[in-house]
């Protein structure tokens, strides 16, 4: 397995990267850096292009005897994408049908996908599975429904080959603690709420009090990432092995609401997050929370991390580590 992997210096990519690196394969991480970094590719072969750089891209899946790519690389932001949505849909829809045209001129046809939660929009049944109605509420997860069309017609015209996988909430770092999340600006929850109790940012706006939910605020399927970055593993092997085009989604099971994760999080640091409710952000919908039976009978995926707790720690022991990210 000669593995590309676009937007592998990524959070996601990189804890992926990893992973794969086990498997024996060879890796090589293709990053533009616009939200990534370089010293979170530790050890694989790393080219610094853009995905809309065919030639750049073409070049490299003949050098390295490319076989297979695991798709990272996209504008990931509920929040942004309702004001920015050109940047969505030219990086993720553009680009990646760009990188779709060059993987099947060049004869790889097998792909794993990035896709998210933010598909289904609000769902009318908990916990989702696949097959319920998908109708975004917000640009992003347009841009994401759209890819997996395209794939699919692909799938059934060109012969390509792809898992596309459904993440929930991706959170948590590798116990290694070298790498971890780090977004510049950072608008994640659980990054959020861990700079606020370290005194590393301002006080921690809870979007919204009022959601149709126990406590008011939104409920999330917070899922580590390493155990996203195994699911990749599998995918691929599943390719490889003749494993038809598929779509999974991947959570833990468990929704938390913004102010049981403040608390987990504060639990485990041991210190207070200073906080107040602000207004709804744009695009949220109430509760997104993941039935992952489906992966779980097809590809033998389980989830390591299941606590929540747990899950926050990993994290916190990246931030301690490196207060400043991966500029320290
Ligand atoms: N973080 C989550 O909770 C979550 C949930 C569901 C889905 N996803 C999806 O997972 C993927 C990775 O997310 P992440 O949180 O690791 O984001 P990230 O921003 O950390 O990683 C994205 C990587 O892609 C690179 N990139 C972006 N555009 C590129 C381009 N045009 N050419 C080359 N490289 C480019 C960036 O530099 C970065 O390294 C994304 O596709 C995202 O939509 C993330
Ligand atoms: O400062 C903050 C940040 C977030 N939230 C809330 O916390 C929850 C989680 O927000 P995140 O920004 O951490 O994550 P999202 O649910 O918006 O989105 C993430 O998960 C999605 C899938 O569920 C997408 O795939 C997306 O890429 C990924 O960023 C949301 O209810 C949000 O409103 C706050 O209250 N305050």
């Amino acid at each position: 397995m000669n593995i590309l992997v676009t937007g592998g210096a990524g959070y996601i990519g990189s804890h992926t990267v990893r992973l794969l690196e086990k498997t024996g394969g060879k890796v090589v991480v293709y990053d533009n850096l616009v939200t990534g970094h370089r010293n979170a590719v530790k050890s694989s072969i790393f080219v610094e292009g853009d995905i809309f750089d065919s030639t750049l891209l073409a070049d490299t899946i003949r050098r390295y005897d490319i076989s297979s790519v695991v798709h990272f690389a996209a504008y990931s932001l509920v929040g942004v994408s309702m004001i920015k949505p050109q940047d969505y849909y030219h990086n993720n829809v553009v680009g990646t049908l760009n990188l779709l045209d060059v993987m099947l001129a060049n004869g790889v046809n097998k792909l794993v996908f990035s896709s998210t939660a933010a598909v289904y929009g609000e769902p009318e049944t908990s916990p989702i599975t696949e097959n319920v109605l998908k109708n975004p509420t917000n640009v992003y997860g347009r841009t994401k429904l759209i890819m997996e069309n395209a794939m699919a017609d692909y799938s059934r015209s060109y012969g390509l080959k792809y898992i596309a996988l459904r993440y929930f909430n991706a959170c948590g770092a590798d116990a290694a603690g070298d790498i971890g999340e780090d977004h510049q600006p950072e608008t994640h929850l659980i990054p959020l709420i861990l700079k606020a109790c370290l005194g590393k940012t301002d006080t921690l706006k809870i979007f919204g009090d009022d959601y149709p939910t126990k406590d008011g605020t939104c409920v999330r399927d917070y899922i580590h990432v390493n155990d996203l970055g195994q699911a990749h593993v599998l995918a691929l092997k599943a390719l490889y092995n003749g494993h038809e085009s598929d779509v999974y989604n991947l959570g833990n099971g468990s929704g938390f609401t913004v102010k049981e994760i403040i608390e987990a999080a504060e639990a485990v640091t041991g210190l207070t997050a200073p906080k107040e409710i602000a207004p709804r952000r744009a695009g949220d919908p109430a509760v997104l929370v993941a039935s992952s039976d489906k992966i779980r009978q097809d590809l033998g995926w389980q989830s390591e991390y299941t606590d929540i707790k747990n899950i926050i720690d990993t994290a916190c022991h990246w931030h301690k580590k490196n207060p400043d990210g991966f500029a320290g």
